[in-house]
């Protein structure tokens, strides 16, 4: 079976990773892109690494050009997606790997993002509990934010075993690309290399919903979550750092085998032996997640630490997992692995 897919925002970040892992996945052929401000440019002057997409020429985005396609990937900034989803036909696998679909409660979504909630998707994250049940055969999928993805993998066995007090606590530091191609002044070389800095401190970074609304399902009951983000001088990339209080009568063990238990037969997390930490390193450019979870008798809390590539993982991985799920592929096909080192 080959599907066509169409790539929207094909000129960002997201967009050209996705091409990147598209142009190595033996079920898809690669249909029209589109960009916005870009429109009319070739690939090749945007994103140079796509040397066999170099000639192809953007389009504006519009719902004419992307329909017929049997799947659109919409690499859109948050807030675009609804309007061109709802002009696709029924049975176009739709993967938005945007904001817009990913919260269940409208109202946080007003508060964190400002506008109307334009609905709820199947969440793309097969991983959790229940997550690949909702994905078989849909015909739309909420990409997860890259932040959730890496946060939800790292704390939800803990939520599914009962190990942990219903309050977490998350330091992250991401990669540059996070935050997209569009100039913005705390971005600029200058101020991002050889520094580390805190930004969306408070409660206020528009993940902390998302990753309530993950822990929360896990835990069977409302998970509160301490979120800060922090910038790192490094293109790609997110380590995690999680903590949350044990609950009484949790050892070491009991967290190791929850672990071990709730990621044996995942193909792309892996439970790092004891003693070996996450590093952004060994999964840059791989669909992988590592993770080590370690439990900290003195302060009494469970640390769990994940590390994924933002783009990959974080953004286009995760929505080429979960395309292949939707259209009954094996579920690795096309993604891999391997990182690049060093
Ligand atoms: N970067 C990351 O690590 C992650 C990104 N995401 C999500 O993926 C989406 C894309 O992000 P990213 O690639 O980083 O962002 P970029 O800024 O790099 O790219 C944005 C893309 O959207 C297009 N675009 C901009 N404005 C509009 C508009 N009004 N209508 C239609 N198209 C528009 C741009 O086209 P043009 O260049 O032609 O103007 C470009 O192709 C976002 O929703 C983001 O949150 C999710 C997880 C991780
Ligand atoms: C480093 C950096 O700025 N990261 C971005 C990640 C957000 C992102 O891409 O998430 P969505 O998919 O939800 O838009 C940020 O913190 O805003």
């Amino acid at each position: 079976m080959v599907v066509r897919a169409a790539v929207a925002g094909a000129s960002g970040y997201a967009g050209g990773e996705l091409l990147r892992l598209l142009l190595a996945h033996p079920g898809v052929e690669i249909g029209a892109l589109t960009g916005n401000s870009n429109a009319g440019q070739r690939l090749g002057a945007l994103q140079p690494h796509l040397l066999p997409l170099a000639d192809r020429v953007l389009e504006a985005t519009t719902p004419e050009v992307l329909d017929g396609h049997e799947v659109v990937f919409l690499a859109l900034p948050h807030g675009q997606s609804a309007a061109v989803a709802e002009r696709l036909g029924p049975d176009v696998l739709v993967v938005d790997m945007g904001a817009d679909f990913r919260l269940v409660n409208a109202d946080d979504w007003t508060a964190f993002y400002g506008s109307p909630h334009a609905g709820t998707w199947p969440y793309g994250l097969p991983e959790l509990p229940g997550g690949r049940g909702a994905l078989r055969g849909s015909k739309r999928i909420a990409v997860p934010g890259c932040y959730p993805t890496a946060v939800s993998l790292a704390l939800f066995p803990a939520y599914a075993a009962s190990l942990a007090e219903p309050e977490a606590v998350i330091v992250a530091s991401s990669g540059t690309s996070g935050a997209g191609k569009a100039a913005k002044p705390h971005l600029l070389g200058s101020e991002v290399m050889g520094s580390m800095s805190p930004y969306g401190v408070g409660g206020v970074h528009r993940h902390t919903p998302e990753m309530i609304q993950n822990l929360s399902a896990a835990a069977g009951q409302r998970v509160s979550v301490s979120f800060t983000p922090t910038l790192a001088p490094m293109p790609r990339g997110i380590l995690a750092t999680c903590s949350a209080k044990a609950r009484p009568g949790v050892s070491a063990d009991s967290v190791r085998a929850a672990y071990e238990k709730a990621f044996a037969d995942e193909p792309f997390v892996h439970l790092l032996p004891e003693g070996q930490w996450p590093a952004t390193a060994s999964v840059y450019g791989s669909n992988a997640v590592q993770i080590q979870v370690a439990h900290d008798a003195a302060a009494g809390r469970i640390i769990a630490i994940s590390a994924i590539d933002n783009l990959a993982k974080g953004t286009a991985g995760g929505a080429v997992q979960s395309m292949n799920i939707a259209l009954g592929l094996d579920e690795t096909t096309g993604l891999t692995t391997i990182g690049v080192a060093p």
